[in-house]
Formats: structure tokens, C-alpha cells, sequence
């Protein structure tokens, strides 16, 4: 007779080959075979658009939850435990390889891998340190060590490849090494420096509360928000890293989901969509490539718009010539100016900032709202970790399946005091900011959601 624990795992093991079975036949039906994890990720290879299938990615997601809660149910806890409170010298790995280029280094010599004293001589590294840097990553599946201190890209560690110069070029530029790639390098240098040493602070910040005062302040020696800090001159580096980031952060998502939920292409022809602390603007000029009759303007700091600039001029530059992108220095914590927009688009603005905040941003943009203006919101809606589990016994919420929408909680919250909101969360400060919530589209393949709002 199987005691309960057992139980508990042959059933999870029921769901992982019951989920297995549903990933193969629609592999098999699409006549396509499973990229391999020893491959570079290739975007472009259309097995992986087979993944964005939907009964794929809750198999996917099904396969996540169960082998870690295997994994939590068999394996030493005090080992577990303590491991994980280690778990920050895989981004400090992660961050330093990429740094050092490794994986542009290794893309040339293909899965024969070189040896760690090549991959460390452009940067002047030591090899020794970087072996074991790189053997820490291979043993979390980023990377593969093909024989001793011999390394090669896999499906992982190839996504932080810029693809756009040559290694040498890095090393020797390294304040342009980012502009014109994918974002990808971008995001996880920001992720594993900027939010990495803020977040140390945390518990810090909450056994001494002060007002104002954030892991970021505690660990950059600042009393600047984080967005003031990054505007200064000497932060120029971070600034653009930032903004090159945020356009990386896409790539964790399906090329075309920005079309699956809000219909841009019902706007009429000459409307404005203002992209409200846009950035580099990446996401409206998708829009804008699809449906080029949408008149663009995009919103932040001077700074960073100097960010955006070069993207257009590289990625979309007849936009640009045919007047139909504005790059427009604005504050959107005062008076909105522009009063013709027909959609005001925040994709994570309002995560970054506290309720009273956000009805402050919300109201600015409803004060120059036409009745017809519509405003939309992309970002994930946080969901809770208790109910009814969808597929029993595993954890209501998928567990690490779904790992991102707390991980960014933490991010949001440690340089900027955010928060990642439920959908009451949203209401609410859409209410106190006289917007009624219209609708809400779950876009498939994707985390975020698109959460429209009309005047109340
Ligand atoms: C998390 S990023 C999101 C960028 C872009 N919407 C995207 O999805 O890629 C937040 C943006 O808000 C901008 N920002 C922060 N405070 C702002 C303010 N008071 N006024 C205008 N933009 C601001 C930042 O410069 C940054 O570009």
C-alpha cells in the first residue's frame, strides 16, 4: 500500500508523461522535432512557434510545477534551503559571462566549444575564475561543458548572444556593446546588477522602515529615486542599458503577441497612440511597422528618448522622415499635453509605482482624455498562490511555472517601491482616477495582459 507522500508522487509522474504525450503528438502533428537543448536557440526555427501552441505551453507549465515539487518532496530540505539562499552566485555568474561576452565569443566555434583561455583572453579575464564561473552556469543547463574547461553554447546560453558585432568590437567599445542587439544581454546585466545588489537590502529595508528609503537607496548610497539617479550624465551606461532591456524583456514572449489581445488595428488612420513612459518606444514601433498609419508619440525623459532616437533611426527610420513619430520630453506626473490621443499605452509604468502614485499618472492622462479616448495597460495581473489547484496536486498558482510574476514583484518593489497589482488592483486605481475598466484580454502565448479603460 503506498503511503500518501508515494501517492503524491505517482501522480505527478502521471502528469508529467500524460503532458509529454501531449507535447509529442503536437510536435508529431506539426511534423516538426523538438529543438534540442544542446542547439542554439534559433527565433526563427518554426518548431519554436510550435511551442507557443496553447496546449503545448500548459503542458510545458504542467512539467515545470511537477518535477519541482518532486524535486522539494525527495530531495535533503536543510540542503535545499541552504542552497537556495546561495542561489545569488547564478546571477552573479550569469551576469559575469555575460559581461565578458562568452556567448558571442563561442557562437562561431559551434558545439566543439573552445577552451575557457581563448574565452577569457579578449577580456583579459582569468581563466581558472571563469571556468568555474562557467562550470556553476553548465551545471544550471546555461552552457555545456563539452570536455574539461572546454565550453559551448546551448538553447540557453545562446539567447544572451548580441548576434550583431563581433567579439573584438565588444571588448573594445564596451559603452556601445548593447545598441543594436536583442535586449536580451541587456535585461539580464540589468536584472543581475541594478535590481541584484538593491535587492540585498531588502530585509534591511524592512526591519529599519524609513520613508522614502528603498533596497535601491540603501544599496546604490543614494537618496534619488531610481529614475532621477539613472537620468544622471555618469549613469549614461545604465540609462541605455535600461532602455535596451526592456525591449530584451520581449523576447521572453511570442514576436507577434502585442496583436493578440487590443485591436490596433481598429484605430482609425492619422489617430495618435502616445506611448506613456515608452522608452525606447520598441513596442509602439511594432505597432506602428504593422498599422503605419498610427500617428506615434512617445513619452519619457529627454535622456532616454535619445535612447529611442537611435533605435528608430536604425529599426524604422521612414517613420521618422514621414513625420508620423514624435519623441516628446514629458513628466507624466504633470499636466498631460497631449489632448488628441485616441489610446494612451502604459506597459510597465504602473507596476513601478505605489496605488496613490499610479491615480496620480491615471488622472493626469483622464484630465486630457477625449470621451473616446481608450487607455491601455499591459502588464501582468499578479495571480493569487491559494485556490483551487487546476490539475491537482499541483500548486494552485503552477509554482515555478509562473516564477516570473513574483519575481518581477520583487524587482518593481526593490528599486522603485511597485508593486505587481491582481485585477481588483487595477479597478481600484482605475476608479479612483475616474477610468472605468472597459476589458481585459488574457493574450495567449503571453504573461500580460491588456487592460482597457474608457472615461467614467
Ligand atoms: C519599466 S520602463 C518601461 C518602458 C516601456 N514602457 C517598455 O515597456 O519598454 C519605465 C519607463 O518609465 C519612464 N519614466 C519613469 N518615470 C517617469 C516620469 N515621471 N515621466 C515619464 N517617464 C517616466 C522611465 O524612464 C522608463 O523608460
Amino acid at each position: 500500500m503506498p503511503t500518501t507522500g508515494l501517492l503524491t508522487l505517482r501522480r505527478l509522474s502521471g502528469i508529467i508523461t500524460e503532458s509529454l504525450d501531449t507535447i509529442e503528438q503536437v510536435y508529431t502533428h506539426a511534423k516538426m522535432p523538438l529543438p534540442s537543448l544542446d542547439a542554439p536557440f534559433d527565433p526563427a526555427d518554426p518548431a519554436e512557434a510550435v511551442r507557443q501552441d496553447p496546449v503545448v505551453m500548459t503542458a510545458i507549465l504542467n512539467i515545470m510545477a511537477a518535477t519541482s515539487q518532486m524535486s522539494a518532496t525527495l530531495c535533503n530540505p536543510v540542503a535545499a534551503v541552504v542552497n537556495t539562499s546561495m542561489a545569488f552566485h547564478i546571477s552573479s555568474c550569469l551576469r559575469a559571462a555575460s559581461e565578458l561576452d562568452v556567448a558571442d565569443i563561442l557562437r562561431e566555434v559551434g558545439p566543439e566549444g573552445l577552451h575557457v583561455k581563448d574565452i577569457a583572453a579578449p577580456s583579459n579575464a582569468d581563466p581558472g575564475l571563469l571556468a568555474r564561473v562557467l562550470r556553476l552556469l553548465a551545471t544550471h543547463n546555461i552552457f555545456r561543458e563539452v570536455t574539461p574547461d572546454v565550453f559551448a553554447n546551448n538553447r540557453l546560453s545562446s539567447v544572451l548572444d548580441s548576434k550583431a558585432k563581433p567579439p573584438g568590437v565588444l571588448v573594445e567599445r564596451r559603452g556601445e556593446r548593447l545598441i543594436g542587439t536583442s535586449g536580451v544581454a541587456a535585461a539580464v546585466e540589468f536584472f543581475s546588477d541594478d535590481i541584484f545588489k538593491s535587492s540585498a537590502w531588502l530585509t534591511d529595508t524592512l526591519l529599519e522602515q524609513k520613508d522614502g528609503v528603498l533596497p535601491f537607496n540603501k544599496a546604490f548610497g543614494t537618496e534619488e529615486p531610481v529614475f532621477v539617479y539613472m537620468q544622471r550624465e555618469e549613469n549614461t551606461y545604465r540609462r541605455l542599458r535600461l532602455g535596451i532591456g526592456m525591449q530584451g524583456m520581449s523576447q521572453t514572449e511570442a514576436p507577434d503577441v502585442i496583436f493578440t489581445g487590443f485591436d490596433w488595428g481598429a484605430l482609425s488612420a492619422g489617430s495618435t497612440l502616445a506611448d506613456i513612459g515608452g522608452g525606447h518606444g520598441h513596442l509602439a514601433m511594432s505597432i506602428a511597422q504593422k498599422h503605419p498609419n498610427l500617428r506615434i508619440v512617445i513619452q519619457d525623459f529627454e535622456r532616454t528618448l535619445d535612447g529611442a532616437k537611435i533605435l528608430w533611426k536604425n529599426s524604422f527610420p521612414t517613420h521618422i522622415e514621414s513625420g508620423m513619430v514624435e519623441f516628446q520630453a514629458h513628466d507624466f506626473f504633470d499636466p498631460q499635453p497631449l489632448k488628441n490621443a485616441a489610446v494612451f499605452m502604459l506597459r510597465f509604468i504602473l507596476h513601478d509605482w505605489s496605488d496613490a502614485r499610479c491615480v496620480d499618472i491615471l488622472q493626469n492622462l483622464r484630465d486630457a482624455a477625449q470621451p473616446s479616448t481608450q487607455l491601455v495597460i499591459i502588464e501582468r495581473i499578479i495571480p493569487f498562490a491559494t485556490g483551487r489547484p487546476r490539475r491537482p496536486p499541483l500548486l494552485p498558482n503552477w509554482g515555478v511555472g509562473m516564477a516570473a510574476f513574483y519575481l518581477y514583484d520583487f524587482d518593481v518593489h526593490t528599486i522603485l517601491g511597485g508593486v505587481e497589482r491582481t485585477l481588483g488592483g487595477f479597478n481600484n486605481i482605475l476608479r479612483r482616477a475616474h477610468w472605468k475598466l472597459d476589458c481585459v484580454y488574457h493574450c495567449v502565448g503571453s504573461e500580460l495582459s491588456h487592460i482597457v479603460g474608457v472615461p467614467a
